[in-house]
């Protein structure tokens, strides 16, 4: 197993044939305080599909539940009704065991590496982990770990060193590094860019967009903002208290959408300064489009 090979052939970038993943009006409710025995509906029916090698956006205002379809998805939320799919198997309710072994199909990365990367194992250690679990012998594993370092460019001597000794933005390359480990076909990206600066958040964007070039592993992309959301997804999903209330090619959903609740949520100005902001979104949107063209003109 090669870290860096694609799991499928490609075809101008995105695989074609049948869904990777088909989230069929899954439901999800939790119960909270003060509601006695009754719980309380997160997730009201929503669907959507990842094809192989796809960038799904999942966009939405905060408490909308786009990290709880994520988490759904990696089998983390109790989903109450409705299926989640994953190659022709449905995932719904799989026990403990059969998700650990999804879960080399199946990883995530999320907006706090913190959280994630454990502060007592040198970065070396965290990204062979995963595969010494699954009995890749120590020299493999050791070779495997390089190649990791070499895709997310971070160098050679981060090995022995531990998280708190990198900024966020080579934190979360650690992340990305990790979840790339086992080779999987689909990565949950629950607001991975969210926590860093403008800058870092451009660096990041383009190097899942490589990584995705080399491994044609599809992304589910969570985040609150249309723009970077925009530049990273081929279709895109708008989720409005618990319902997907829009799907569609992400040029169309995000320049001409056709519900309010996306209207809205594209003239949604979150700064006091709109000039600076909107100097910064050109910045990045500037960033992010060369990469993209970049990438589409390596498949013309
Ligand atoms: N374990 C839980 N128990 C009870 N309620 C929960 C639980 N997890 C999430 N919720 C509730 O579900 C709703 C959706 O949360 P979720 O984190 O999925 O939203 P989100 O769209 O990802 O928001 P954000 O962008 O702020 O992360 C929120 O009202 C949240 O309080």
């Amino acid at each position: 197993m090669n870290a860096l090979e694609p799991t499928t052939a490609t075809h101008g970038g995105v695989t074609t044939g049948g869904a990777l993943l088909a989230v069929d009006g899954v439901k999800v409710a939790y119960k909270v305080k003060g509601l006695g025995r009754k719980k309380a509906e997160i997730l009201h029916g929503v669907s959507l599909d990842l094809r192989p090698g796809e960038t799904h956006g999942l966009v939405g205002e905060s408490g909308s539940g786009k990290s709880t379809l994520g988490r759904a998805i990696l089998g983390l939320a109790p989903v109450s009704e409705g299926s989640i799919t994953f190659q022709g198997e449905d995932t719904t309710h799989a026990s403990k065991r059969r998700r650990r072994d999804l879960a080399q199909d199946i990883q995530a990365v999320f907006q706090d590496p913190y959280s994630s990367l454990s502060p007592a194992l040198t970065i070396g250690d965290t990204l062979a982990e995963p595969l010494r679990a699954l009995g890749v012998s120590r020299s493999e594993a050791s070779q495997r770990v390089n190649e990791l370092l070499d895709v997310v460019q971070l160098p050679s001597d981060a090995l022995s060193r531990y998280p708190r000794e990198f900024s966020g933005g080579q934190r979360q390359r650690v992340a990305i590094a990790r979840a790339l480990a086992l080779s999987p076909k689909l990565i949950v990206c629950d607001e991975p860019v969210s926590a860093l600066d403008l800058t870092t958040q451009a660096r990041v964007l383009e190097l899942l967009l490589q990584v995705q070039e080399r491994t044609n592993v599809a992304l589910l992309f969570i985040s609150h903002d249309l723009s970077v959301v925009r530049v990273m997804s081929h279709r895109v999903s708008v989720m409005y208290r618990g319902d997907i209330v829009e799907t569609g090619e992400a040029a169309q959903v995000t320049s001409s959408p056709t519900h309010p609740y996306t209207q809205r949520l594209l003239l949604a100005a979150p700064v006091a300064d709109p000039q600076r902001q909107a100097e910064r979104r050109h910045a990045r949107a500037a960033t992010m489009t060369s990469c993209l063209d970049e990438k589409r003109r390596t498949h013309a």
